[in-house]
C-alpha cells in the first residue's frame, strides 16, 4: 500500500513554503497537504517584480498553495467579505500571476480548508467546519472540459465541481419534437415523485406564454445577456431552436443536484447532442409522436403558438424525428400515443415500480468535518484525520473519502463519492466501517 501521509504548514513570507512532513514514504506528486491547525496568512505583497501590468494581489485570508507542473494554484479567501473561495495562479515559468476565469458553482468560504492534488487534472479541496455534503470540492485545472474552455476563451481557466456523496442517479435528458408531450410527461413525474426529481430550468430568449412564470418554467432573458453568459462559459449546452435561443446553465443542473434530487432536462435534439458530448453522464430519452398528423393536432390544440410558429415547429420536427436513431445519441425511444401508457413505460425504464414513492435514493447521515484536520492520500482513498481520539469515547475522528467510483465533474457535480468513518485501531484503512 502506498501510504502518503504528510502535513504541510505554510509560512508565507516571500512566498517561502515551510513543509513539515510527519511521515512520508513516497514523495507527493507535485502536491501538498495542508493542515488546518493554523489558518495560514498569505501575504503576496512581498513578491516583488512579479506583477506585470500593475497587477497587485493582496491576500490576508486562509489560503493554500498547490503545485501542479509549473503552476502554483493559490486557493483561498482573500478578504473576509469574499463570497466565494478565490483562485490565483502563479506561473513559475513566466513568473507571472494570473487570475483565471473560474467556471462552475463556486464554493462559499468556510473558516479554512485543506487541499490535496489528486492528479495532474484536479485538486481536492476540503472545507473545514462544514457538514460533509458541503465539504468536498474539486478544482479542475486540466480536465477535458477545462482544456476545451481554455481553447475557447483563449485564457487560463479552472472549474469547480462540488463532490456529492453517494450514488446520485444520473440526470435524465428528455427530447423530442415540439408538442409531442415532453412537458406533460415531466409534469406527471414531478407530481408523483416531488422529492425525487427536480427540473432543470432553462434559459430562453422567447417571450413567456400567459401561464409561464420566470424562474419556474424558464429563465426568460435578453439575447445579449444570454450570449454573454454563453461566452463566459456558464452554459452546459445551448441551441437556436425555432428562432430563439435556449440553453441549460451549469447552475440549473447544480441547483437540482444540491437538493439531492435527480435532474430532468427538457431540451431539443441539438441540446441532447451537446450534453452527450459533455462530461454530464445522463440517460437520454426521445419521445416520439404516434404520427405526424397527431403531433400537428397536439400543437394546434395547445393553442400557444402562432400559425407561423406552428409551421416552423412542424418543419423542425421532421429533422428531429430523423435524428432519433442517430447512433449513440438516445438510450430509449418512447412513443407517446396513449399518455398513461407512455407514462408507465417511462417510469418502468427509470426503475420506478408502482409502489415506489421514495423520497431520496440514498440518504447518508451527514458528518461534521472539523476545521482542524489533516489529509493524506493512498491510491483512491483520502484519509481525513480529525484529531486525537479520546479514550472511552467511540469518537469518529478518522474518515475515508473513497474516490474509486468517482464520476462526472465540471460542468456539474462530481458524484459517486463514498465517505465513512474508520477505526484506526483495526488493521488498515477502511477495514472497519463505522458509519
Ligand atoms: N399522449 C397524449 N395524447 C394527447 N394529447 C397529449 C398527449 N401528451 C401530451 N398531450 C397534449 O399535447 C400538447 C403538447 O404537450 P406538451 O406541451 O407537453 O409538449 P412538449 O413536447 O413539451 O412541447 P414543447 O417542446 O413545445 O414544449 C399539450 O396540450 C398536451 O396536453
Ligand atoms: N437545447 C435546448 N433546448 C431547449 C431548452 N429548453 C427547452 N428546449 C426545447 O425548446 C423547444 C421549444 O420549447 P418551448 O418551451 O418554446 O415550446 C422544446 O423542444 C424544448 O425541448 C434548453 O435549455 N436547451
Amino acid at each position: 500500500m502506498k501510504l502518503l501521509q504528510c502535513e504541510v504548514r505554510i509560512s508565507y513570507t516571500n512566498f517561502n513554503l515551510f513543509y513539515h512532513y510527519v511521515s512520508l514514504t513516497e514523495p507527493l506528486i507535485g502536491g501538498s497537504v495542508v493542515s488546518m491547525g493554523e489558518a495560514p496568512v498569505f501575504v503576496v505583497d512581498n513578491l516583488n517584480g512579479n506583477f506585470p501590468n500593475g497587477l497587485h494581489l493582496k491576500s490576508k485570508g486562509c489560503e493554500t498553495a498547490i503545485d501542479i507542473g509549473n503552476k502554483t494554484y493559490v486557493i483561498g479567501t482573500s478578504t473576509e467579505s469574499a463570497s466565494t473561495i478565490g483562485i490565483q495562479i502563479f506561473n513559475k515559468a513566466t513568473s507571472e500571476w494570473v487570475i483565471p476565469v473560474v467556471l462552475g458553482t463556486k464554493p462559499k468560504p468556510s473558516k479554512g480548508h485543506s487541499a490535496i492534488v489528486l492528479d495532474e487534472d484536479r485538486i481536492l479541496v476540503i472545507k473545514g467546519n462544514t457538514i460533509s455534503d458541503d465539504s468536498f470540492w474539486f478544482l479542475e485545472v486540466n480536465t477535458a472540459f477545462v482544456r476545451e474552455q481554455k481553447i475557447r476563451m483563449a485564457t487560463e481557466v479552472v472549474a469547480w465541481s462540488k463532490g456529492v456523496i453517494g450514488e446520485a442517479a444520473k440526470p435524465i435528458v428528455i427530447s423530442g419534437p415540439s408538442g409531442v408531450g415532453k412537458g406533460t410527461l415531466i409534469s406527471k413525474l414531478m407530481e408523483e415523485f416531488p422529492s425525487m426529481f427536480g427540473f432543470s430550468v432553462s434559459h430562453t430568449t422567447r417571450a413567456p406564454r400567459t401561464n409561464e412564470q420566470n424562474g419556474i418554467h424558464y429563465h426568460f432573458t435578453e439575447r445579449s445577456v444570454m450570449e454573454k453568459d454563453i461566452a463566459d462559459g456558464k452554459f452546459l449546452e445551448y441551441a437556436a431552436v425555432h428562432g430563439n435561443l435556449y440553453g441549460t446553465s451549469i447552475e440549473a443542473v447544480d441547483v437540482v443536484a444540491d437538493k439531492g434530487k435527480r435532474c430532468i432536462l427538457d431540451i431539443d435534439v441539438q441540446g441532447a447532442r451537446s450534453v452527450r458530448a459533455s462530461s454530464l453522464e445522463a440517460i437520454f430519452i426521445f419521445i416520439c409522436p404516434p404520427s405526424f398528423e397527431e403531433l400537428e393536432k397536439r400543437l394546434r390544440a395547445r393553442g400557444t403558438e402562432s400559425e407561423e410558429q406552428i409551421q416552423k415547429r412542424l418543419r423542425n420536427a421532421m429533422a428531429e424525428l430523423e435524428q432519433r436513431n442517430s447512433p449513440g445519441l438516445f438510450d430509449h425511444i418512447l412513443i407517446n400515443d396513449d399518455l398513461d401508457a407512455c407514462y408507465e413505460k417511462l417510469k418502468k425504464l427509470l426503475g420506478l415500480a408502482d409502489d415506489v414513492k421514495s423520497t431520496k435514493e440514498s440518504v447518508l447521515d451527514p458528518v461534521h468535518v472539523p476545521l482542524e484536520h489533516t489529509v493524506s492520500k493512498t491510491d483512491h482513498k483520502i484519509l481525513i484525520n480529525c484529531g486525537v481520539r479520546e479514550p472511552e469515547k467511540p469518537a469518529k475522528n478518522m474518515f475515508v473519502l473513497d474516490l474509486a467510483s468517482m464520476k462526472g465533474g465540471a460542468p456539474g457535480r462530481t458524484r459517486g463519492l463514498r465517505f465513512y468513518a474508520i477505526d484506526p485501531s483495526s488493521n488498515g484503512i477502511g477495514a472497519e466501517v463505522l458509519s
